[in-house]
């Protein structure tokens, strides 16, 4: 059996396969309510047979959504849909997983599709915008957000706790923290983002206060058995990559001390002055750094996506979850195709029987 179609077991989660399609915000949600839309695109990406499947970015308060189209879960009435689509994606096989986040100085935004740039200031439907320090991105985001006070960070950690919450009852089983792609908890450890000179701000242990304290208070309120992880970026291409990885290493223990299960590795998108080294599976070495000196399971995405591609970074330990994005996009039954490719026995029961079975037996275009 390739390695991408070897199961993974990690606390109580079994994935049928190394396959995750990653978080990708579908910008339907009114309100943070998911619509009509989202059941049917999880269930459809399920069926395709990821071992896991985690749902988009959903914010842990209004304020901390991207965009107004983003999901929520900052209210007990949006328990429902979320439970829904965990429903949808547990009965196709895969481990549902949800990421929960706060979007800080890159939030208040319109949909990429409509200018990915933030809603005017004062603008009908913009928001207060808040983040470590009064600073913007810059770019297409370049209003300057609100200074957190003390009184502030409690409160978006008590709303980090309150959505796990939430995601438990909504019948989640693998549950990521977006401490990611320029977000509020990037901003936290990032310089770009942090000039706080209190003890949320300034040298490693300041700027890595707000994620190791949010962890450990959602890690009390989600159930042990479960993964609790973390998207987290470990590398900014702003010429300072020896140092913010070795933070990001650092960083990645402590977490893990606290009872991270497993980290994502992700790029930080905190500063517009990146220059990433796109191309496919660029992020592997990074992974394979951050997997063998933490010591911790890890998952990555970016251009994983082809089915060598995630195979032979599984193959060689980069990682132990291919994350990949896009291309269940445009194929949710992207691993049936990958199963095809890597020779796997008899692929198409990677899909559920009542594909699987006629896929198998009768092929017009073969003769019988
Ligand atoms: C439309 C869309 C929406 C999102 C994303 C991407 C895209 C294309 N990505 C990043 C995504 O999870 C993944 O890391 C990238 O797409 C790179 O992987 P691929 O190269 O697409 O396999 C993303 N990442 C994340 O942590 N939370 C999210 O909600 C989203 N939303
Ligand atoms: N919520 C998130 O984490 C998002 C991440 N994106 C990452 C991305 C950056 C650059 C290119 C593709 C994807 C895009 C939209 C939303």
């Amino acid at each position: 059996t390739p390695p991408l179609f070897e199961p993974f077991s990690l606390k109580s989660a079994r994935l049928r396969n190394r396959i995750a399609v990653p978080p990708m915000c579908q910008y339907s949600a009114v309100d943070g309510f998911l619509t009509d839309w989202h059941p049917a695109h999880y269930a459809g990406l399920a069926r395709g047979g990821a071992g896991l499947v985690i749902v988009e970015a959903t914010a842990v308060s209004p304020e901390g959504r991207i965009t107004p189209g983003c999901a929520g879960l900052w209210d007990d009435r949006h328990i429902a849909g979320m439970a829904a689509v965990a429903r949808g994606i547990r009965s196709a096989g895969a481990v549902p997983g949800l990421q929960i986040g706060h979007a800080g100085r890159k939030a208040s935004a319109n949909r990429p599709w409509e200018g990915d740039d933030h809603i005017p200031d004062g603008a009908l439907g913009a928001w207060e915008t808040i983040s470590p320090s009064a600073v913007a991105f810059g770019a297409n985001l370049p209003r300057v957000p609100r200074e957190m006070t003390l009184a502030d960070i409690a409160r978006v950690q008590a709303d980090f706790v309150a959505a796990a919450r939430r995601a438990v009852e909504a019948g989640f089983e693998w549950l990521e923290l977006h401490f990611a792609h320029g977000y509020l908890a990037q901003s936290f450890l990032s310089v770009h983002a942090n000039h706080r000179t209190d003890a949320y701000g300034g040298d490693l242990a300041g700027r890595s206060r707000f994620l190791i304290e949010t962890v450990r208070a959602v890690r009390a309120v989600w159930p042990e058995t479960f993964p609790l992880t973390a998207r987290l970026g470990v590398i900014e291409y702003d010429g300072r990559d020896e140092e913010t990885l070795a933070e990001a290493i650092t960083l990645t223990k402590s977490l893990k001390a606290e009872g991270l299960d497993m980290l994502n590795v992700s790029i930080g998108f905190s500063t517009p002055d990146a220059k990433i080294p796109w191309g496919p599976a660029f992020l592997g070495p990074v992974a394979e750094r951050v997997r063998r000196e933490a010591e911790l399971p890890v998952a990555s995405a970016w251009g994983f996506d082809t089915p060598e591609l995630a195979d032979d970074a599984v193959k060689n330990g980069q990682l132990d979850l291919a994350m990949v994005g896009r291309r269940h996009l445009a194929d949710p039954h992207w691993p049936y195709v990958a199963a095809q490719a890597l020779g796997v026995d008899r692929p198409a029961w990677v899909l559920p029987a009542p594909y699987a079975h006629w896929l198998e037996r009768y092929r017009p275009s073969a003769p019988k």
